[in-house]
């Protein structure tokens, strides 16, 4: 049988979740220590771990089946692959940041200027596509403090909650892009068995994190009312009490509206209620 390669980042900003969400997908692995290549023991899959800017060409290659990397990076690594499933982590933006003291005032400002930057071609595509000629200085980190040091008018990077551009004194200009870790696969391998497999346990296990399991305790005599804010899989399990006139309801909630929907229910008359995280959803 057939043994699938899947490529992780060996450390950094998406290897914990990575790593995370293969082992609820119930697959058992070393996490990187010295090797570069764990095997599951229970799947018959092997686990590269690598710095991800390498990632999308193994993918693309073919010399890993499927990898888990940034959009950001696939986009600037410009690869044939496919896009298999978002997974909800390492979310974050790419920005245009210029100094606080800077008086750009549109896009076009930028003409003539310098931007320093780890994505390079990503801003060409974007600056080409809005006719502005910058020059572009390639760097491979710590970009947010070209400015200060002379290095570049403007800087083009990642940005999460902002802190590292205020801490070096400057402020989102353009928005460019939004990111977030993705699963790949080499093209065509989305019609493997195993590889379908494997997409299914990652589904049920990012449907489970989106959502809470609760039960509550409901008089009948609002019984529909009650009903009808719960979204329920299909529709709620509802088990009579001992005690006469109420019943139990169980019932599956999305994580996002979840306080609202709560609220809701107390004002038509639910009580005990009890919410508990989910593993996994199997559909
Ligand atoms: N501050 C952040 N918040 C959320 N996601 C982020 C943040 N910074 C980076 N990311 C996402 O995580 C990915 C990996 O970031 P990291 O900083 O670990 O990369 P790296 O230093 O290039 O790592 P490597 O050593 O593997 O090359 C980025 O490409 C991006 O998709
Ligand atoms: O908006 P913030 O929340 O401050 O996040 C943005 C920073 O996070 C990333 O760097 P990271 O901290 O991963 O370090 P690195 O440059 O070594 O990759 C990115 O390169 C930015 O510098
Ligand atoms: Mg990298």
């Amino acid at each position: 049988m057939k043994t699938l390669k899947i490529a992780i980042q060996k450390s950094g900003r998406l290897n914990e979740k990575s790593v995370e969400l293969l082992k609820n997908c119930g697959l058992n692995f070393e996490n990187y220590k010295s090797s570069l290549i764990s095997p599951v023991s229970n799947f018959p899959l092997e686990i590269l771990f690598l710095r991800d800017d390498d990632i999308p060409e193994y993918v693309q290659d073919g010399i890993a089946d499927l990898g888990i990397v940034g959009e950001n990076v696939i986009q600037e690594t410009g690869v044939d692959v496919s896009y298999l499933q978002r997974l909800g982590f390492g979310k974050c933006s790419l920005k245009i940041a210029v100094p606080n003291t800077a008086n750009y005032q549109s896009l076009s400002d930028l003409n003539g200027e310098s931007i320093a930057t780890s994505y390079p071609n990503i801003l060409e595509k974007f600056l080409g596509e809005n006719n502005i000629k910058a020059d572009i200085r390639t760097i491979s980190g710590s970009v947010e403090i070209s400015p200060g040091l002379g290095l570049a008018n403007a800087i083009f990077d990642i940005v999460s909650t902002g802190g590292t551009l205020k801490s070096n004194g400057l402020k989102p200009f353009a928005d460019v892009m939004s990111s977030e870790a993705v699963l790949i696969g080499r093209k065509g391998s989305e019609n493997e068995d195993l590889v379908k497999e494997l997409i299914q346990r990652i589904q049920s296990v990012l449907r489970a994190k989106e959502t809470k399991y609760v039960v509550l305790n409901a008089p009948k005599d609002n019984l529909q009312t009650i009903i009808d804010l719960l979204p329920g899989v299909k529709s709620p399990s509802v088990v009579p009490l001992a005690e006469e006139g109420w019943v139990a309801i169980h019932t599956v909630i999305p994580e996002r509206d979840f306080w609202e929907r709560i609220s809701k229910l107390k004002e038509a008359g639910a009580q005990g209620i009890v919410v508990m995280p989910i593993e996994k959803i199997i559909l």
